[in-house]
């Protein structure tokens, strides 16, 4: 992948912070990378910080590419198919990262294109902490153009290979969860704030206690449960605050939000 030209087609929040997680790894060459929106101004600073090619021509950009991946929204996937699928190379891969657009979908959009995948990043991708799933379709999992996906996404944290009938799931899971996480954060910080500490140190000590918890579900590969109870002291303070989250319905308005972000990927299909 990394001798490959990749080119972004709408470069909004999510393209940037794959580009941005992509250009922190050394081995990655910035010219190799090449994004496409339909005004450059803040396509320039992508370009001065990390000396990425940046264009308004969509079609150039895939006329150069081996790997276009579409990041524009998912209302917006079929024009830029009209407008792209003579341009692009019938060996090119595709890439869609848009929610609600299922492969079958692609494959009518994109008649001429035999590798056309999809896939699920999220924003933490930016800091190389992202979480990806891939569908590849009918294609193996040793072919080198899956695999060159694979590494593209794993450069910007993990990246798996998800059925995609699993693919709503994993969009209320992952692909949206970081704005549930953030909410949290913020509502933490509130708290604090309600006790008096400044918000700014508020957000970093939230911040620190998530990103230490999920630290410690993926490596010790305890029950989350289990976690849970080695901070609940008998007559302490967490189960005070555990016990008002259950009275408030925390877990199931969790699960409700997940559902829900999963059944509106479904109607968009
Ligand atoms: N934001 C997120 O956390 C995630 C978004 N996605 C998917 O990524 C896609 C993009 O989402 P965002 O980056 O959030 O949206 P965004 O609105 O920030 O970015 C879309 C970009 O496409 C550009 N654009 C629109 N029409 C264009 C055209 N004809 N030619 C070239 N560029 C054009 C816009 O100028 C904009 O920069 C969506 O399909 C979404 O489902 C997937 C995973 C996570
Ligand atoms: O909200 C959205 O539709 C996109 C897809 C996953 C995260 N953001």
């Amino acid at each position: 992948m990394l001798d490959k030209k990749i080119a972004f087609i709408g470069c909004g929040n999510m393209a940037s912070a794959i580009i941005k997680g992509l250009c922190k790894n050394p081995k990655v060459d910035p010219q190799n990378i090449i994004a496409s929106r339909r005004t450059v101004d803040q396509l320039e600073s992508l370009k001065n910080e990390y000396g990425i090619d940046i264009t308004t021509n969509n079609s150039f950009a895939c006329e150069v590419a081996d790997i276009v991946v579409l990041c524009v929204k998912p209302h917006m996937i079929e024009r830029i198919a009209q407008e792209l699928k003579d341009k692009i190379h019938p060996e090119s891969t595709i890439v869609s990262i848009a929610a609600g657009v299922s492969l079958l979908t692609l494959h009518e959009y994109f008649p001429n294109q035999h590798y056309i995948f999809r896939a699920m990043p999220n924003t933490p991708a930016q800091v190389q902490e992202g979480m990806t799933a891939l569908c590849i379709g009918n294609h193996n999992q040793e072919d080198s153009r899956v695999k060159d996906i694979l590494e593209l996404f794993s450069n910007c944290g993990k990246c798996e290979i998800l059925d995609e009938s699993l693919f709503s799931a994993f969009i209320g899971v992952s692909g949206s969860s970081p704005a549930y996480f953030y909410m949290m954060i913020e509502a933490i910080a509130d708290g604090a704030v309600l006790e008096g500490m400044p918000r700014d140190i508020a957000y970093k000590f939230a911040a620190q206690a998530m990103l230490g918890s999920a630290k410690m579900i993926l490596e010790t590969q305890e029950h989350p449960g289990r976690l849970k109870d080695n901070v609940c002291s008998p007559k302490g303070t967490t189960i005070e605050a555990v016990s008002v989250l259950e009275k408030n319905g925390f877990r199931n308005a969790i699960i409700q939000a997940v559902v829900a972000a999963a059944e509106k990927n479904k109607s968009m299909e």
